[in-house]
């Protein structure tokens, strides 16, 4: 039996200056170490999904459980990366009291802070680099401590908003392998929202495609190739093109469909 960890059920939310609803009616559930990617049309309201998931923001209608808990405000279950390093990091702080800073009012004594530090930023391969401050370090190694914060929170949830989008193709690459390699090691369950079709079916086990506002899930796509993933052989995949130009065609005829009404 599946151990669902997130369940989204009938969640809508209008913006309070919106004339409609941005999200309709979304409804799926996630189950425990299960990576889930979120794609749709501009606009569709994926970063309103993701905040309403991770209790920033509350949803007009619906609810959304976790581990059967109903969210209605942050919890220390779930930690979330958002795509702008430069907005989520203190440049004043140093990557270790970056890290550490949400601990603080965890209750937790001065060593439990101390290894979740030096664990999380082990994780993302920056042991060393403690003493650094973000104005430091390049993009990628920014995103890797804003990660890393939210690892040190040792969620059950991660929830991601973009967060390869503000970095170079290289950088990227290696950060979508760096969170694969968490995710894998920490048995976290990942929610990650991506413009990046390549980047949906590299990550995911399934990939939930988002219809246009008032949004509704439009489909769910299982992934189902080999793991683990490499950047080279999975895309040289035939079954990897197949389900890029699914997700490909699927998400144009959203945007037609929805440029076509009235
Ligand atoms: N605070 C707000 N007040 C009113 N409308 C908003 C607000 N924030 C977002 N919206 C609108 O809600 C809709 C959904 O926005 P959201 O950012 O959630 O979509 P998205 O799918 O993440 O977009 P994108 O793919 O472009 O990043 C958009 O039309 C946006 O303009």
């Amino acid at each position: 039996m599946n151990d669902i960890v997130i369940e989204v059920q009938h969640l809508g939310f209008k913006y309070p200056s919106a004339p409609k609803p941005t999200l309709g009616d979304i409804d799926f559930s996630v189950a425990r170490g299960e990576f889930v990617s979120v794609v749709g049309p501009s606009g569709a309201g994926k970063t309103t999904l993701l905040n309403c998931i991770s209790g920033l923001t509350r949803p007009t209608s619906g609810r959304v459980l976790v581990e059967g808990e109903a969210i209605t405000a942050p919890s220390s279950k779930i930690g979330i990366v958002f795509q702008d390093y430069s907005r989520s990091l203190f440049p004043w702080l140093t990557a270790e009291k970056n890290v550490a800073l949400p601990l603080g009012s965890r209750g937790l004594s001065a060593e439990e802070i101390r290894n979740r530090v030096s664990g999380a930023l082990a994780s993302v391969g920056l042991g060393g680099q403690e003493k650094k401050y973000p104005w430091e370090m390049s993009g990628g190694m920014q995103q890797r401590v804003a990660i890393a914060r939210a690892l040190a929170l040792e969620p059950h949830v991660l929830i991601m908003d973009e967060p390869m989008a503000s970095v170079d193709a290289q950088t990227r690459s290696d950060l979508e392998d760096l969170v694969l390699g968490i995710w894998a090691e920490r048995g976290v369950t990942v929610i990650l929202v991506t413009h990046d079709i390549d980047e949906a079916v590299y990550m995911s086990d399934r990939v939930v495609i988002l219809s246009t506002p008032p949004t509704a899930v439009h489909d769910v796509m299982e992934v189902g190739l080999a793991r683990p993933r490499h950047q080279l052989e999975t895309k040289d995949d035939p079954d990897f093109g197949h389900l890029r130009s699914r997700l490909f065609t699927a998400i144009r005829e959203l945007r037609e469909f929805s440029a076509a009404k009235p």
